[in-house]
């Protein structure tokens, strides 16, 4: 086929979303999803999950990692005020080009930072090439073998503070085991599953909220 599926996704958000309307964006690419062709947007059901995780962290610094679309993105930058830092990485270019078109769409170009590569490469160069210290709130929807590496790569960063929230997609499918093991096990972070489905699908799945309690040592002091 000519166009790939990001780029139909696209057409879909450029006839049927109003320029500048965050809210119409995210509803051309639900109308999509679930009429035309599945994507792995983090969809409406977890959209809503993640709506609410972000508004009760009410963070000024956030990092997403894998952007795809900008479905996250946009869902994410219409509920924070304009001086907020949005950080987006993600490594596949055909990905990263609709995106921004979408971001733009949704007239949300100027407050979204969207930075293509891998997330191993680019988290040790967050704090020079942004001069961002610690990230409120962290969104993982990227590799799902990522997760645990990077989770450790932002610690040992320094890039976690203490009460930074990081909000983890498909723990259950496409599964992250090692990741919730992690989360679950170490003393230095508090987390809880939101029980959900995969987008626009009955099947199973959640995200992980999991909350840093800060530098501490392993062993309970
Ligand atoms: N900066 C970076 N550094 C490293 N890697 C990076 C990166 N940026 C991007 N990537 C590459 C990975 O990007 C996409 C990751 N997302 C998924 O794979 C995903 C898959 C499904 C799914 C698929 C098929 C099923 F049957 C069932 C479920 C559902 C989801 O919600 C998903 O999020
Ligand atoms: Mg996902």
């Amino acid at each position: 086929t000519r166009t790939s599926r990001p780029q139909r996704l696209l057409q879909a958000v450029c006839i049927n979303a109003v320029r500048g309307n965050p809210d119409s964006v995210i509803a051309a690419i639900d109308h999509f999803c679930q009429n035309q062709e599945w994507a792995m947007n983090v969809g409406d059901e977890k959209g809503a999950i993640l709506d609410s995780v972000v508004m009760e962290t009410s963070p000024s610094t956030v990092l997403e990692l894998g952007t795809y679309c900008g479905y996250s993105a946009v869902r994410i930058m219409r509920l924070l005020p304009p001086a907020t830092r949005f950080i987006t990485l993600e490594m596949n270019p055909d990905y990263a080009a609709v995106a921004r078109q979408v971001i733009q769409h949704a007239g949300l170009q100027d407050k979204v930072c969207l930075v293509e590569g891998k997330s191993a490469d680019l988290i040790p160069k967050m704090a020079d090439m942004f001069g961002i210290r610690t990230f409120d709130f962290v969104f993982f929807d990227h590799w799902k073998d990522c997760y645990l590496p990077d989770i450790r790569l932002l610690e040992d960063c320094g890039l976690l503070d203490q009460g930074s929230v990081v909000l983890a997609d498909n723990v259950l499918c496409p599964g992250a085991p090692e990741y919730l093991d992690y989360v679950r096990s170490s003393l230095r972070f508090s987390s809880r599953f939101y029980r959900s489905h995969l987008e626009y699908t009955r099947v199973l799945d959640g995200l992980e909220r999991s909350e840093y309690l800060g530098h501490r040592d392993a062993q309970r002091d």
